[in-house]
């Protein structure tokens, strides 16, 4: 049956683009903050061709640079809060060993920054995780406040918490344009939308789509290869699913860093995947050579001798690097009512409690909660460069 149709609302207090975990989380600060807000997507929800889909991410105090670990309570307070509002389990705590060579300057830091004085040799580590393997050489740092989010699951929740408030999330509506000014106006391919703030958290697809906008951001979309490993006899690996998260780090043969979690997606299967992948174009990701299967083979042979050594599965997923792998939370340098948000370099799904806040602060021109140095746009030279 048809709705008698009713003219269309084209006037918000603010737009933004991008319905993954950013924007939505964004979205869902504003709506609570009484801000009549659009959240816009350009494919039909859910879907799984941006950065925000897939059922687990990691979660973790544990960062080298302090300014991330600082973020990580409010982070866990709001996640716990989302949990409440919406009656579903988001997070389930399983620790995480970061894993390598004593006296590593990365580990030292997350040791540091964590709080935590024991380092774990290999008779400790096996006894809290026995299907894996340290090599000689080693040391391992757990961070027990670690785990996994229900990543679908959670953007399904910052969604419906959004909606509740009151704000208008239009999905299969892709923005083709934006004009700024004090009143910007965003055409999408079912639209014209008006507002006095706009928020970008478009993805992968943010750097060619701000060029638009004179801004040439370094953004690099990368496709991640999301490897899972089946267990050469089922429930002989020790692997289940409430076995700790790992991370390297200073790796010789593995300088990005290679990363695992419980049997969540696949009963059975371990998710392993390097933390690097091809330079891609979104639209185009089919098109990026496949690469790093051979380097994680090898990683699971010696470390997780309990897995087959060919992944079992494999998936997709975007990443959008920095060239410092810190991410841009900024206002538009020439135009200070569009914001974006990008970036994210494969670690900001745990963060967009905190990400969302800080992008509704700066919409608002609030004084954000936390120092913005390190995500500032500015730390780039040459971003003007583009048409305008
Ligand atoms: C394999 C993998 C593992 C990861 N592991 C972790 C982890 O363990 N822990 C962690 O914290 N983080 C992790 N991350 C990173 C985290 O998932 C991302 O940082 C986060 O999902 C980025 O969200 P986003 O909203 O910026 O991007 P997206 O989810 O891609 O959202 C951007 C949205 O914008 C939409 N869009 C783009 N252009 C337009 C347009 N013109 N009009 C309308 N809509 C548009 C896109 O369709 C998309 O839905 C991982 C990422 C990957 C890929
Ligand atoms: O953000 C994280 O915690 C993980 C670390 C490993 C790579 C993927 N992202």
């Amino acid at each position: 049956m048809t709705a008698p149709s009713q003219p269309q609302k084209s006037t918000y207090d603010v737009i933004v683009i991008g319905a993954g975990i950013q924007g939505s989380f964004t979205a869902y600060h504003l709506a609570q903050r009484h801000q009549d807000t659009l959240l816009l997507e350009q494919f039909l929800v859910p879907h799984s061709r941006g950065s925000s889909h897939g059922q687990s991410r990691i979660i973790r105090s544990a960062y080298p640079q302090e300014f991330y670990s600082r973020m990580m309570p409010e982070c866990f307070r709001l996640w716990q809060q989302l949990e409440a509002e919406t009656g579903t389990t988001l997070y389930r705590q399983t620790g995480l060993v970061l894993l390598g060579p004593p006296g590593e300057p990365e580990l030292e830091a997350c040791r540091r920054n964590l709080g935590v004085e024991e380092v774990l040799d290999a008779a400790a580590l096996s006894r809290r995780f026995p299907g894996f393997q340290m090599q000689a050489g080693q040391v391992a740092v757990l961070d027990s406040t670690a785990g996994v989010l229900f990543a679908d699951r959670a953007l399904r929740a910052v969604q419906e918490v959004f909606r509740r408030h009151g704000g208008t999330l239009r999905d299969g509506e892709k923005v083709l344009s934006i004009q700024p000014g004090a009143t910007v106006t965003v055409t999408t391919t079912a639209g014209v939308y008006k507002a006095p703030r706009l928020i970008i958290t478009a993805g992968a697809w943010t750097g060619a789509f701000v060029e638009q906008l004179g801004l040439r951001l370094p953004l690099q979309p990368l496709r991640i290869n999301v490897c899972y490993w089946r267990e050469k006899q089922p429930g002989s690996a020790g692997l289940g699913s409430v076995s700790p998260c790992f991370l390297t780090l200073g790796l010789s043969q593995a300088p990005h860093g290679i990363y695992g979690l419980p049997s969540i997606e696949y009963p059975g299967m371990m998710k392993v995947c390097y933390h690097h992948g091809s330079p891609t174009d979104p639209d185009k990701r089919d098109q990026a050579p496949s690469s790093d299967i051979a380097l994680l083979s090898s990683f699971i042979s010696s470390y997780l001798p309990g897995l087959e050594s060919q992944p079992a599965v494999m998936e997709t997923c975007l990443y959008t690097n920095t060239p410092d792998e810190d991410f841009i939370l900024d206002r538009h340098p020439k135009f200070s009512n569009i914001v974006i948000g990008a970036g994210f370099s494969g670690h900001g799904f745990k963060l967009a409690p905190v990400v969302g806040k800080l992008l509704c602060e700066l919409s608002l021109g609030e004084e954000p909660s936390y120092n913005m140095a390190h995500f500032a746009i500015s730390r780039f030279p040459g971003v003007l460069g583009a048409a305008q």
